[in-house]
């Protein structure tokens, strides 16, 4: 579903090599965690196999087709992806449950419908009784839940996960992979989640281990 080759990403005019010929191919429907430590380039793979920033050197094909040809980022990111951040980047002024509509106001939806896939999404997310709450009224494990639903609403073939469960304790976070891994097998969606906990890494079908830019 995700190949990579001889990814190179540079930084501040070369003084920083991020990626230094990353090879990577990810098969539809795998969970695939990328760890290592600090600095060693995750986040940099999951931004470009994301489209939000672009290779140096090297190529990312999904589904067979390079990046390039599957036209627009934005449009690409739309058709194929959802994404989860350490932060959950919820709109603040938006109840959770509008926060989850929004991606899928880009789809011919009916109001009616947006609302009721936003709902179901929440409802597995056990988030109903707080469909209607704002943000800042939830707790730090309910908004990322609400990250989630939102992620996945377009039920995209891939999702990024950039440490998903980064801000939480380890039952927030039990409930949030809980969720996250359940859909994604339900609809053999392909996941790519970054982590530095070896509990959520043990999880994943397959672990890519990143050292200096490379994979180990
Ligand atoms: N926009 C940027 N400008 C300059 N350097 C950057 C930029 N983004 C990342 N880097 C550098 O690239 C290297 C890889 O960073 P990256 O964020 O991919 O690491 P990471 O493995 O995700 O780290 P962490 O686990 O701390 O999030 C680091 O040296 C980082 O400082």
């Amino acid at each position: 579903m995700i190949r990579a080759d001889g990814l190179v990403k540079h930084f501040d005019g070369g003084l920083i090599k991020a990626l230094d010929g990353v090879g990577l191919e990810v098969r539809l429907g795998e969970v695939c965690a990328i760890t290592g430590p600090s600095g060693c380039g995750k986040s940099t793979l999951l931004n470009l196999i994301g489209a939000l920033a672009s290779p140096t050197r090297g190529e990312i094909r999904i589904d067979g087709r390079p990046l390039a040809e599957l036209g627009p980022a934005c449009l690409y990111r739309r058709r194929y992806l959802g994404f989860v951040f350490q932060l959950h980047h919820l709109i603040p002024d938006l109840t959770l449950c509008e926060n989850v509509e929004i991606p899928l106001m880009t789809t011919a939806l009916g109001r009616r419908k947006r609302r009721e896939r936003a709902m179901a999404l929440l409802a597995e997310m056990g988030l109903e009784h707080r469909a209607g709450s704002m943000p800042s009224r939830v707790s730090g494990g309910e908004r990322q839940r609400a990250a989630v639903a939102r992620a996945l609403a377009m039920e995209p073939p891939i999702v990024l996960a950039d440490e998903p469960t980064g801000s939480l304790d380890s039952r927030n976070a039990g409930l949030i992979l809980d969720a996250l891994l359940a859909r994604c097998r339900q609809l053999n969606t392909t996941l790519v989640i970054v982590t530095h906990d070896p509990g959520v890494a043990a999880r994943a079908d397959r672990v890519v281990e990143m050292l200096d830019g490379r994979i180990l």
